[in-house]
């Protein structure tokens, strides 16, 4: 399908984050419309009044998920929790609509190892021989080919990123690993929580998750792949009193003589082609890709310790989420890998 055809898209858990993100990328994308959003706590309410920075650009009303299957689709955005994906793809599974899942539910290897990390039993494991992990700067080809994406999580998109050229040239010495994540709030959902609260975030800095964040088994199986060996690594997340943005810093050593020159002709090598990943020689912020689906990667050879030490920042919500499941379905319909994304990062 070419020319001024326009694919007709859904977004399943509008009223969250990452839904009201796909909405605010995919209202200014050009080869999409969006036919229907949906919310089952806000059923009937214009979308605008949820979100009022959406008022004269998308009114649409909030539909239940229910309406889904009654329309034609090309794709649907799952942005739902994991745990409620898995139900909907379990319950469209003869739909010909392509899906993309923002949620965890199929980004692992297979049930056994999600009921490990999530605690819970997959209620539809049928689905993960065709689930393909949607990191494009690794899975291009294959994501091309694919009827169901699990859009990666935001920690491991960073982390992944900030360390594949190492674990693809098996680089890396084993068990060295360190990955040093932290997070905005955003990250969290859009309901309130403990955790959120404003006076819990506000002028203050913490770690979470230590030892069992359900985020290092999708880090360890992907960069494990690249390898081709199992990887094990040390993943802490932090939860910063910032609203938007991941900053993750890798440490690791390497099994074979090293330079910053080395290093730097390996990310460039490996991130060739990759519109999305920018190698930097500067110290990158939050700030550098805040609202844009820039991964900004700085590799840095600490000759003194004998470690290279990787510093990578996304923007959660949309390199992190959003974006990366646009960047998917542009994959998915063939259409040029940019579209709809070329948003500059916000500064200040
Ligand atoms: N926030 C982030 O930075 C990132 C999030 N993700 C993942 O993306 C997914 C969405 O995240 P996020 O947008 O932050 O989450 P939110 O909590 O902000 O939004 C989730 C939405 O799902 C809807 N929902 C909840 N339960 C159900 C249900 N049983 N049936 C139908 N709809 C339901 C809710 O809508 P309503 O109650 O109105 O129906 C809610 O708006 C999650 O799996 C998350 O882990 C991935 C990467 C980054
Ligand atoms: C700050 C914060 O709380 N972040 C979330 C991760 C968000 C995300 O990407 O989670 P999924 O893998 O479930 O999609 C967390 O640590 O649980």
């Amino acid at each position: 399908m070419e020319g001024k055809k326009k694919y007709n898209i859904a977004i399943v858990g509008a009223s969250g984050y990452t839904g009201s993100e796909l909405a605010r990328i995919l209202v200014q994308h050009q080869k999409v419309e969006i036919k229907m959003i949906t919310s089952e706590t806000h059923t009937g309410k214009p979308f605008s009044e949820l979100h009022p920075q959406f008022l004269g650009i998308l009114d649409l009303p909030l539909e239940s998920a229910e309406e889904v299957s009654k329309n034609q689709l090309d794709v649907v955005f799952l942005a739902l929790p994991h745990g409620v994906s898995m139900e909907y793809i379990k319950k469209w599974k003869d739909k010909k609509a392509m899906m993309i899942d923002l949620s965890g539910d199929y980004r692992l290897s297979g049930p056994d190892v999600y009921k490990n990390w999530y605690k819970q039993d997959h209620v539809f494991p049928e689905a993960f021989d065709r689930a393909i992990y949607g990191l494009p700067e690794l899975h291009e080809n294959r994501i091309r080919g694919a009827q169901l994406v699990a859009n990666p999580g935001c920690y491991p998109t960073a982390s992944i990123l900030s360390l594949a050229p190492l674990f693809k040239d098996q680089l890396i010495k084993e068990g060295s690993v360190v990955i040093d994540a932290k997070s905005g709030t955003s990250g969290a959902g859009v309901k309130a929580s403990n955790t959120t609260h404003f006076s819990n975030v506000n002028d203050n800095f913490k770690a979470y998750g230590l030892r069992i964040h359900r985020h290092t088994i999708e880090i360890e199986e992907q960069l494990g792949n690249l390898q081709k060996e199992k990887a094990k690594i040390q993943f802490t997340p932090h939860l910063l009193p910032v609203d938007r943005g991941i900053l993750a810093t890798s440490y690791a050593q390497v099994n074979e003589e090293m330079s910053q020159k080395k290093l730097d002709e390996i990310y460039g090598e490996f991130y060739k082609g990759k519109p999305f990943v920018r190698l930097r020689s500067s110290i990158p912020a939050l700030k550098d890709v805040r609202g844009s689906n820039y991964c900004d990667i700085m590799p840095i050879w600490d000759e003194r310790t004998q470690r290279v030490i990787v510093l990578s920042v996304i923007d959660n919500l949309v390199k992190g989420a959003a974006g990366q499941a646009v960047h998917n379905m542009n994959l998915m319909l063939g259409i040029p890998q940019e579209t709809g994304l070329l948003q500059s990062p916000m500064q200040p």
